[in-house]
């Protein structure tokens, strides 16, 4: 059995609604933009939820206001006997899930991706160590194939540091981290796996990298999506299926 941390703790970054998927600006406006990129972060959310092991998922993102409403099908309870002994001015009732699932605001003065995630290794290890060591999930809240067999596999490797690469292999779209060693800085961006490799080279830690399917796709570009498998695409729903014929 692997000796790292039993409790997992995920951190989704999120920046926005409006300025992510840039890369898709030429085939996608702006309001298509903002529904994929709320698809794709329930997708991410609820995967983690669902994956055995994972305590809690915390979401770090500069605009409350857009993740709940993204996640909102996540916490709240819809089904018709939630509805019927609710009802209809009263509050809406919550899910299994609600409650292990927390939205944190990044602070206008830790701009960033790395300052965001390193708010939601803050916020991991609050409660540690009383509670327990904590292993940190770091998952990019844009992928389209991600399963839980593939959180279960990263969690399974016993190395201090797990790198889950992107299909070029040069980024980080998950890292799995022992949330304890403070001085590991996030170096998500260009070259993020050979920089997190090297970052745990630098404190003698064990790094793995691992490439998947379900990890490596992510959804940036027109050539992510021609990547993707089937069953993500109709996950994705109906907003990215024109991508093609729009740019012809
Ligand atoms: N909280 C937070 N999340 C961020 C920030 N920058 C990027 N992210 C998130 O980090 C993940 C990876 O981001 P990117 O791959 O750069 O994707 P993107 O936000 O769509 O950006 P572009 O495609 O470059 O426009 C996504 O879940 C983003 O929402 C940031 O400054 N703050
Ligand atoms: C942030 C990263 O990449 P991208 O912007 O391509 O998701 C990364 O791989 O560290």
């Amino acid at each position: 059995m692997p000796a790292r941390p039993g409790r997992v703790v995920a951190v989704v970054p999120l920046r926005d609604g409006s300025s992510g998927k840039s890369r898709l600006a030429h085939v996608l406006d702006r309001a298509a933009r903002s529904r994929l990129i709320a698809v794709l972060a329930r997708h991410v959310v609820r995967t983690l939820l669902a994956s055995e092991g994972v305590e809690r998922v915390v979401v770090v993102t500069s605009d409350p206001r857009f993740t709940w409403r993204a996640l909102r099908d996540v916490v709240v309870d819809e089904s018709a006997d939630a509805a019927g002994s609710a009802g209809s001015d009263a509050l809406p009732l919550l899910t299994d899930e609600a409650d292990r699932l927390r939205i944190v605001l990044q602070p206008a003065d830790r701009p960033g991706l790395n300052a965001a995630v390193e708010v939601g290794r803050e916020i991991a290890t609050q409660d540690a160590p009383a509670a327990g060591p904590v292993r940190l999930l770091v998952a990019h809240a844009d992928l389209p194939a991600l399963t839980p067999e593939d959180v279960a596999a990263l969690l399974a490797e016993d190395a201090a540091v797990v790198v889950a690469t992107d299909r070029a292999g040069s980024g980080t779209n998950l890292l799995a981290l022992d949330a304890g060693v403070e001085a590991f800085r996030f170096r998500f961006g260009a070259d993020s796996r050979a920089a997190h490799v090297a970052e745990a080279e630098r404190l003698g830690l064990r790094a793995v990298v691992v490439h998947r399917p379900g990890t490596a796709v992510d959804l940036d570009t027109v050539e992510d999506w021609d990547e993707l498998p089937a069953n993500a695409r109709a996950a994705v729903g109906l907003h990215v299926p024109a991508l093609r014929d729009r740019e012809a």
